[in-house]
């Protein structure tokens, strides 16, 4: 790990700019390292996300995920810090994303073409091989935990939920849309829990909704376990798309596509864009 996990961060060292997003978790602002002049995210976690114990088991192991994972669609956590003077706050000193979160992008253009839907999940799934490589799995793939770096790249945020694979913990995460049968179920689950999300993201980047989007939870949950997959008749997509789609949310999590397969699927090897 690098120096600046270790060293002991104050908020002293920092300059604090604008607000850069306030999640259900905490504020982020944009901020300046102020010796190295290097520009940061830091976010804030609020005292009420802070149940002691709980959170600084799972920021030491955010932490330590990160510390290994070096990865240009991974959105690098430098560390963190508590900050004395005010009241119970811990900071998580983060690289910024220039063209910030990719959701507020689907929201603004409904849903993306072909091409960049193509070019997004090729990178994600370098990243997601990358960590499952190395035995983490993120297990919280969805469009809120995605953000655009300067030059159009997308950077899979927010390990705050992943675990390494030989410690798998069933605690439920996040919105029910993006978890796998075997999630929602809680059983066993694997990396290839990833690849189900990942088929999730592909669905709702092509037509602006997630696959088993319902008005109710316990609806949500059914269609999921169902893996009652729907593909509407608007916007028109490509049937490569939908075949890839469908290779990905297979109940049984043996028999979903492998990733490096994905990365060969006809789809991806036509739409996405090689410079990701
Ligand atoms: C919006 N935005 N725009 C640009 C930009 N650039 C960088 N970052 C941004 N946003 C922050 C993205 C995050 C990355 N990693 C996170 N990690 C986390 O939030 N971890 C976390 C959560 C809750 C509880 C715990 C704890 F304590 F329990 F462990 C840990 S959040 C940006």
């Amino acid at each position: 790990s690098t120096a600046a996990e270790k060293k002991r961060w104050t908020l002293n060292d920092f300059d604090i700019g604008k607000p850069l997003g306030r999640g259900k978790f905490g504020h982020v602002y944009l901020a300046r390292e102020k010796r190295s002049n290097h520009i940061v995210a830091l976010k804030v976690l609020f005292k009420s996300q802070l149940k002691e114990s709980q959170v600084e088991h799972q920021l030491r192991r955010e932490v330590e995920i990160q510390s290994h994972l070096r990865h240009p669609n991974i959105l690098r956590l430098y560390g963190y810090f508590y900050d004395q003077a005010r009241w119970k706050r811990v900071y998580l000193i983060l690289e910024y994303a220039a063209k910030g979160e990719l959701y507020k992008e689907l929201q603004k253009c409904k849903y993306f073409s072909e091409r960049r839907a193509a070019t997004y999940v090729a990178s994600l799934a370098r990243a997601l091989i990358y960590c499952h490589g190395k035995h983490v799995i993120h297990r919280d793939i969805k469009p809120e935990n995605l953000l655009v770096g300067a030059q159009g790249e997308l950077k899979i945020a927010d390990f705050g939920w992943s675990v390494h694979t030989f410690n798998r913990r069933r605690t439920m995460c996040g919105t029910l849309d993006y978890l796998p049968p075997e999630m929602v179920e809680s059983v066993e689950h694997d990396a290839n829990v990833d690849i189900w999300s990942l088929g999730v993201l592909c669905y709702e980047f092509l037509y602006g909704v997630p696959p088993f989007e319902a008005k109710e939870h316990s609806d949500t949950y059914r269609r999921i376990i169902q893996v009652d997959l729907k593909f509407p008749p608007k916007p028109i997509v490509s049937s490569a798309a939908k075949d890839l789609i469908s290779q990905m949310l297979v109940k049984d999590s043996s028999r979903r596509l492998p990733l490096h397969k994905l990365l060969e699927h006809p789809w991806i090897v036509q739409y996405a864009d090689p410079s990701g």
